[in-house]
């Protein structure tokens, strides 16, 4: 099954989605002992498209992203980024803590062969964009768990970084990033990674259990079924931006979607 394409989102000319999942499946060892935990996904992500994926515990919403990360094959199927460049971001932001922020975004942007006499300038960019141009010389222990996801998101664009520092024709793939971050500290990373979406055009695919922050944040939530994971069901978001998550709208739909989970999960018994 690959869903239709919300109406305006790809601009004319520019290829149809900047992600294309068509027949995905993934099973992880083989024989009797074997799991599946993707079962024939098809989904297409938009270029500049948000889309949330939500489903219970354990029905592979990571290894997707995974996948689409190209950090692991699937078992059949095809995955398409078309010339996208993907970056991954882990709900730890895993920073390497003997270097300051400067340096850990600096590697980053080493490793996409951006010259060195270039790179203090674009890491410095970069943490601007994050909202952490004052805090370049400090190491990751000093920074709150929010300044710290910052960072790590700061980094994760670096890793994309093409000729000419254009962000367009990235796909950010963001695994529960906020999920271990309390409630304020998360309200003002959805303001800023909403931000930064529209000023960079990104493509995101953003995993979460929370509902509210999928209606939030997504253009749609797409839900999974339980183990093994198939797309059931897709919500178009139309509540106009900026949305707050304590709003009656957000809370309406996230009761709507919150009731299929609970059915979705219900029937295999998890
Ligand atoms: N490398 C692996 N080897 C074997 N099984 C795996 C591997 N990676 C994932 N699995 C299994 O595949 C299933 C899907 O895992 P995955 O981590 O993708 O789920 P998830 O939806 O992201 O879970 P959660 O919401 O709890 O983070 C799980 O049953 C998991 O145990």
């Amino acid at each position: 099954m690959t869903q239709a394409l919300p109406t305006g989102t790809a601009a004319p000319g520019r290829i149809a989605a900047a992600v294309r999942l068509a027949g995905v499946s993934k099973a992880f060892g083989s024989g009797g002992g074997a799991l599946l935990a993707l079962d024939q996904v098809s989904l297409d992500v938009a270029p500049g498209e948000f889309v949330c994926l939500l489903g219970a515990s354990g029905c592979g919403k990571s290894t997707l992203l995974n996948l689409v990360a190209d950090l692991d094959a699937p078992s059949a199927g095809t995955i398409d980024v078309g010339g996208s460049r993907v970056a991954l971001m882990f709900q730890e932001p895993a920073l390497f803590p003997w270097l300051n922020v400067t340096a850990n975004i600096e590697l980053a942007l080493k490793t996409r062969g951006v010259p060195r006499s270039e790179r203090r300038a674009r890491a410095a960019e970069l943490l601007e964009s994050v909202h952490l141009g004052g805090f370049a010389k400090k190491r990751p222990h000093q920074l709150s768990g929010g300044m710290r996801q910052r960072v790590a998101l700061a980094r994760a664009l670096a890793l994309t970084v093409a000729e000419g520092g254009d962000e367009r024709g990235t796909v950010l793939l963001m695994d529960e990033p906020f999920g271990a971050l309390d409630a304020m500290t998360r309200d003002l990373l959805h303001d800023e990674i909403e931000r930064i979406w529209r000023e960079r055009g990104l493509t995101v695919l953003f995993v979460t259990h929370n509902v509210r922050e999928a209606v939030r944040l997504g253009d749609r939530v797409v839900l999974l079924s339980s183990r093994p994971g198939r797309v059931v069901e897709e919500f178009p978001v139309p509540m106009e931006r900026p949305r707050r998550i304590d709003s009656t709208e957000v809370a309406r739909l996230a009761a709507t979607i919150t009731d299929r989970l609970r059915e979705e999960v219900g029937r295999h018994g998890a």
